[in-house]
């Protein structure tokens, strides 16, 4: 529904340019939830102001629903903004208007009457949790609740794309769970596509179903969450999925391991349904050996289990050979050679 064919956004400053954005092509079906992320300075938040207008591009063309969004004349560009929700990381909410009143702004804006304006409002509050802080204003709401009223004002006019520019990096690790599960819902209840831009892992591990990693202007990787994370191709993503998983233990408790005369370790990833079959210990009894499960953790991302452990074998060095030659067909496992990581 929104797509970059091509797009990159040059900067002119007066003794140099900055390409912020350089040939981005890349698609956000229709209600997905997509992320971008990136470390600063990667070009994430100039890919969102191409995407509300706000800026324009220096080449390529970014199409909403097939329409190329340069065509669009003053009236349809005033509509389809109407139609692209935002959400910012400061919040962005009028300090000398109520929780109802920051609601309620758009609204005015579009021409609704009072009565409807009243009502909208209320199933807004509602849906977000706020019914009973419609009349305070926002320097009495703790960040968390502030955001639930940007989230509320974003939805006010029935918006297909909410757009979220680090719409939780402000906020603690409770409090950005609480908000993420809102978006979930914002994504599910009402089928709105939702874009969002990050430097956080977790944002993206917790609730979408794509992801685009972002460096120097680039578009570097770009997939299913799922599969990025089980099989990050760049090191940049390999660094953030570190990040929010720890697949090797402390080079300590490696060193101890070794010093202890352990055994040589392998790394297996399970990815999906096959984390549900006992493939270890059936594989393993077969040929005679004993597994241990030295470190690792089983997971779940986009509703799909992944496993990622670190084990030894004993026994027989023969049969051992057998049963990773076995493995090798049903699992990804590989030796782990470099210890500390
Ligand atoms: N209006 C502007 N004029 C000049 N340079 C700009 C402008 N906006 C962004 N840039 C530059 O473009 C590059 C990308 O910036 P952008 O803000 O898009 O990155 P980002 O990934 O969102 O980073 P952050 O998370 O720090 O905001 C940076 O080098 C930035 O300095």
């Amino acid at each position: 529904m929104i797509a970059f064919e091509n797009v990159s956004k040059t900067f002119r400053l007066e003794k140099r340019e900055v390409q912020a954005v350089r040939d981005v092509t890349l698609t956000v079906e229709e209600g997905e939830i997509f992320g971008v992320i990136g470390f600063s300075g990667a070009g994430k938040s100039t890919l969102l102001r191409l995407v509300n207008m706000l800026e324009r591009p220096t080449k390529g063309t970014i199409t909403i629903h097939g329409v190329d969004i340069s065509t669009l004349t003053p009236k349809e560009l005033r509509q389809r903004r109407r139609n692209i929700g935002m959400i910012f990381q400061n919040f962005n909410l009028f300090q000398s208007r109520t929780v109802a009143g920051n609601i309620a702004y758009p609204l005015k804006l579009a021409g609704w009457t009072k009565a409807k304006i009243k009502e909208r409002v209320n199933e807004l509050l509602r849906f977000v949790g706020l019914s009973d802080k419609a009349t305070d204003y926002p320097d009495q709401l703790s960040g968390g609740q502030k955001q639930r009223v940007g989230i509320a004002r974003a939805l006010a006019t029935s918006p297909d794309v909410l757009i979220c520019d680090e719409a939780t990096s402000a906020l603690d690790p409770e409090t950005t769970a609480e908000i993420l599960r809102l978006l979930k819902k914002v994504n599910k209840e009402f089928g709105i596509t939702i874009l969002l831009i990050t430097h956080e892992m977790y944002v993206i591990q917790s609730i979408c179903h794509r992801v685009a990693v972002m460096e120097n202007g680039q578009v570097i990787e770009t997939g299913d969450v799922f599969d990025v994370f089980t099989d990050p191709q760049h090191s940049t993503t390999q660094r953030f999925i570190q990040s929010v998983q720890q697949d090797l233990p402390s080079p300590h408790i490696l060193q101890d391991w070794r010093a202890k005369g352990g055994k040589k370790l392998y790394r297996v990833l399970f990815k999906g349904s096959i984390t549900n079959d006992a493939v270890l210990s059936q594989v393993t009894q077969k040929h005679y050996i004993h597994f241990n499960i030295v470190y690792g953790s089983v997971k779940e991302l986009q509703e799909k289990l992944f496993g990622n452990l670190l084990i030894s074998f004993a026994g027989d060095a023969d049969r051992i050979h057998d049963a990773l030659n076995e493995l090798r067909q049903l699992v990804d496992i590989e030796e782990v050679t470099d210890l500390e990581g």
